[in-house]
């Protein structure tokens, strides 16, 4: 018999039995109208019920907000809800040290071990807010902690994630710089340079190696998961990332780890995020516990797992992308191929995050320009370092959203063929 946690449960199936017709949703912290939650809706949807298209709205495929995954967690309430009490985890201490979760690490270091993309045994783990943190917490941990020696170089190859460079510049230290792209790099010693290598990429989905020798490399595998790549081995790097964000979805919940071989990198590392924030949100913890316990509960590969679902989804909205696009002589897509999955156990269609879009056309320099006069909001191919005849299109967001981008491609692809 429920007593104290009753009245919380209770209001969160009342807001979730909310109708948003499909195309928004209400949340338990939304606002109050009347005193009543209301719905929050897609982009393009209004009304109280969310039930209106918003004719000539842009399909937005710019930013990689993971909300594919939402339907599954709806599929998956009871497994995937936590109650928080008043009185959980006040102390800025957690049981484990360094503000870690000790279940929380050890469920990683299952999940990452039943998936078979990442060696942890005889590894460090440090969780981060997102692996946004994360990612300057390692260019910290890897750059010369005296002022003395010359600052560290950080690179990326191109197209690459905007965000190892704008953080970098953003931040400003005298420990390290943003060199730019390793193509550009001469035979310069390496050993002071910091290279991301993102595996699978950050825009164009491709696995990815070291191109300096000798760097200090950031393994950035947020996309790592049977969802978007077959995963060929298991990953192996001196310094890995990894986030809830593209594995459950939870964007919103800022939850991200690394996976550090060298135990001094790691206390760098730590006191980095001891002195940044004092460690991750103990709810947070709590939440992303709740999740990988969900997962590793599903039977492996199974159609109704999360694997199994994210990877039916995003194979399938590639291959709908792919099949209108190759109709076009105006666009074209990165090249995919079909490879074996060690985790599936088989040979897997590509479906990837995001497509990395070319307009072919000679006059058509400014891809995002053609796509936003098509009612398409992309990402600019400069953002990734690459030429503006380069966009970049998220498919990895809501299903009204991924509809309406086909809806306006299609209408693209029409209209170059009148
Ligand atoms: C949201 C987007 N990227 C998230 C991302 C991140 C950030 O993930 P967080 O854990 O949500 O902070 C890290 N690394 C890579 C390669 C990423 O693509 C985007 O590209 O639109």
């Amino acid at each position: 018999e429920l007593s104290w946690s009753s009245r919380a449960a209770t209001e969160a199936e009342a807001v979730a039995a909310l109708s948003c017709s499909g195309h928004g949703s209400a949340f338990v912290d939304g606002i109050l109208v009347d005193g009543k939650h209301v719905c929050e809706c897609n982009a393009c949807y209004r009304g109280q019920d969310c039930s209106e298209f918003v004719q000539g709205c842009a399909a937005d495929a710019e930013s990689g907000d993971p909300l594919f995954l939402e339907p599954y967690w709806r599929q998956h309430a009871a497994s995937s809800a936590v109650v928080v009490a008043g009185w959980h985890r006040m102390s800025y201490q957690t049981d484990g040290d360094y503000f870690i979760s000790i279940e929380l690490e050890r469920h990683i270091r299952r999940l990452h071990s039943h998936v078979g993309n990442a060696i942890t045994d005889g590894r460090f783990i440090v969780f981060g807010a997102g692996s946004t943190q994360l990612i300057n917490a390692a260019v910290h941990a890897l750059s010369p902690n005296s002022s003395a020696s010359s600052p560290a170089s950080v690179v990326a190859s191109v197209p690459y994630y905007t965000v190892y460079r704008t953080q970098t510049e953003f931040f400003n230290s005298r420990a390290y710089e943003w060199k730019g792209v390793t193509s550009k790099m001469g035979g310069e010693v390496a050993a002071n340079f910091i290279e991301f290598v993102t595996s699978p990429n950050n825009p164009d989905g491709r696995l990815q190696q070291p191109v300096l020798q000798g760097s200090s490399v950031i393994y950035d595998h947020a996309y790592y998961w049977p969802h978007f790549s077959a995963v060929k081995a298991p990953a192996d790097g001196d310094l890995m990332l990894f986030t809830i964000s593209k594995l459950t979805g939870h964007a919103g919940s800022r939850f991200g780890w690394a996976i550090v071989k060298d135990e001094g990198v790691y206390r760098r590392m730590l006191s980095y995020l001891g002195i940044n924030t004092m460690g991750v949100s103990r709810d947070t913890h709590l939440r992303s516990l709740k999740l990988l316990k969900a997962m590793l509960a599903e039977e492996r590969g199974a159609a109704g797992s999360i694997f199994g679902f994210a990877f039916s989804t995003m194979r399938e909205r590639w291959h709908k992308l792919n099949k209108l696009v190759s109709s076009s002589d105006r666009f074209s897509l990165q090249q995919m191929r079909p490879e074996y999955c060690s985790y599936f156990g088989k040979i897997r269609d590509p479906s990837p995050a995001y497509a990395w879009l070319k307009c072919e056309k000679e006059e058509d320099r400014n891809c995002h320009a053609v796509l936003r006069a098509g009612g398409i909001i992309s990402r600019a191919g400069y953002k990734f370092g690459a030429d503006n005849r380069y966009a970049r299109l998220s498919l990895i967001r809501s299903q009204d959203d991924f509809d309406l981008l086909m809806q306006r491609m299609g209408a693209l692809v029409t209209k170059e063929k009148a």
